[in-house]
């Protein structure tokens, strides 16, 4: 073969198509919001190295930036009643929307003058606010008052709920391995599945032991506080979203230029995407990010349930083996199915490119997070939403808050949406499905008016 064809020939366009497939492009400013630089990295991207990009970008000199002052919380750390990694994982950025977020009473807002150190001296990288008369504010001081008398950590609903999925889950993998049956193993990984869900209302929370459930099918808890509680939840669908951007090689959901083939062809490869969803995360977390130490040895529960399971006794590491892979491809499928199609890509909600224009030029983030998601009516209001991410609009609103306080709400949610001129829309979980293809073919950008 000459190396002219090699060049120019079918072999480097073929190179060249399965290059621009498999890479990330690389933004490194919002098309959205003008001044809003990106975290950098044009390959996959990882939670050390996306904590790393935004300490160069966000002005909070090595120690943490609310709005423009500069606090050093390094002693707070070991006190913090919502648990030390939060604050150790935060040194040198911006944790604003975070710490506004977080927490819902008005104790850590008076506390935080005591860490006070200097004032910043660049403007935030984030074009997001929280004035005391906007949206977000207003309604947070609501649900304050609201819960004032409800307890607020993990309840006792949730816990039983969560308990008993994995009690069911961990008999349908020794069933499976038992009677060596598929279809068992497809009961089992999608029971995973939902134990994984279900812990993910546990991890926003202070540090508990039941968060820990999230490692059964070897999802990390320290990997997912970074791409999904500091990234997703806080930008959803924006360049500093790593869940969508990690997925975008393959899922494009930015209105941005894409070929043909990711605008329709993904549409019949996405579950093969949401296959390989949950190996790629081991693999990419074993290879590269590293692990959180002993705590993983949760991630082999599955596998000795199996073990324990199968016929053969103590020589039957190779079926163990196998019903494990087939396990974890199955929980992965259903995650990535579920996830994906969660309520945040519909060709009428906010993807970056898309304008949010609102009164004065400024963005209320509370706004943002309603432009950015869209209610699934099955999945709201119910026990099923903790293992279906129901409830979405206010769990992005109130991450910390356990899922079965969230219907509690909706009154001042609604109250708050009226006022503001924001329509609460909703939709099945077939047309959030439908919606979530849709928004992969769209090129056409949006002007967000909403709540103006
Ligand atoms: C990276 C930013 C932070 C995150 C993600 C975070 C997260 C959390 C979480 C998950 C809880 C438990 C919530 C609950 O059980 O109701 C919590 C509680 C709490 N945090 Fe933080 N926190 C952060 C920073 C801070 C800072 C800077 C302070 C004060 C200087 C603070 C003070 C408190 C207090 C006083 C509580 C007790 C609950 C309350 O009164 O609301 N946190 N935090």
């Amino acid at each position: 073969m000459s190396i002219e064809f090699m060049k120019n020939g079918p072999l480097e366009k073929i190179g060249a198509l399965v290059t621009s497939i498999l890479t990330m492009p690389v933004k490194l400013k919002s098309d959205s919001f003008e001044k809003w630089m990106a975290p950098e990295f044009n390959t996959f991207p990882e939670e050390t190295a996306w904590l790393e990009s935004r300490r160069k970008l966000e002005g909070a000199q090595g120690l943490w930036r609310v709005d423009n002052s500069i606090y050093d919380l390094t002693d707070f750390a070991k006190d913090h009643p919502g648990g030390e990694q939060w604050i150790n994982l935060t040194k040198g950025t911006d944790i604003t929307e975070l710490f506004k977020t977080y927490h819902v009473t008005d104790a850590p807002r008076q506390l935080l003058s005591a860490f006070y150190v200097k004032s910043a001296k660049t403007p935030r990288n984030s074009p997001f606010t929280f004035g005391s008369n906007d949206f977000y504010e207003i309604l947070r001081r609501r649900v304050n008052e609201k819960l004032r008398h409800v307890q607020r950590g993990p309840s006792l609903k949730a816990k039983m709920f969560a308990d008993s999925l994995l009690v069911l889950c961990l008999a349908c993998c020794w069933s499976t391995a038992r009677f060596e049956s598929h279809v068992l193993a497809v009961v089992a990984g999608l029971f995973l599945c939902v134990v994984t869900i279900c812990a993910h209302n546990f991890f926003h929370q202070r540090d508990n032991w039941r968060m820990h459930y999230f490692r059964l099918c070897g999802f990390s808890v320290t990997g997912w506080r970074v791409s999904h509680a500091m990234s997703h939840h806080m930008y959803p669908n924006s360049i500093h979203d790593m869940e969508m951007r990690m997925l975008e090689p393959w899922l494009q959901w930015c209105p941005s230029d894409k070929t043909l083939f990711h605008r329709f062809a993904s549409w019949l490869y996405s579950p093969v995407v949401y296959t390989l969803l949950l190996p790629m995360a081991i693999l990419l977390r074993w290879g590269i990010s590293g692990h959180d130490g002993a705590i993983e040895a949760v991630s082999l529960v599955v596998p000795l349930v199996l073990w324990m399971g199968q016929p053969a006794g103590i020589s039957g590491i190779l079926p163990t083996l196998y019903w494990w892979v087939a396990v974890i491809f199955i929980t992965s499928f259903f995650f990535g199915l579920i996830g994906v199609n969660a309520g945040h890509h519909h060709p009428e909600l906010f993807h970056d490119g898309d304008r949010i224009i609102q009164k004065g030029g400024k963005v209320d983030w509370g706004i943002y997070q309603m432009l950015a998601v869209r209610d699934r009516r099955q999945a709201n209001d119910n026990i099923v939403s903790l293992a279906l991410f129901g409830d979405h609009a206010l769990h992005h609103l109130f991450p910390s808050l356990d899922h079965m306080v969230l219907p509690m709400l909706y009154p001042e949610l609604e109250k708050t949406c009226r006022e503001f001129g924001i329509e609460l829309k909703t939709c099945t979980i077939w047309e959030a499905t439908m919606g979530q293809f849709l928004q992969l073919a769209r090129v056409r950008k949006l002007m967000l008016t909403h709540g103006a």
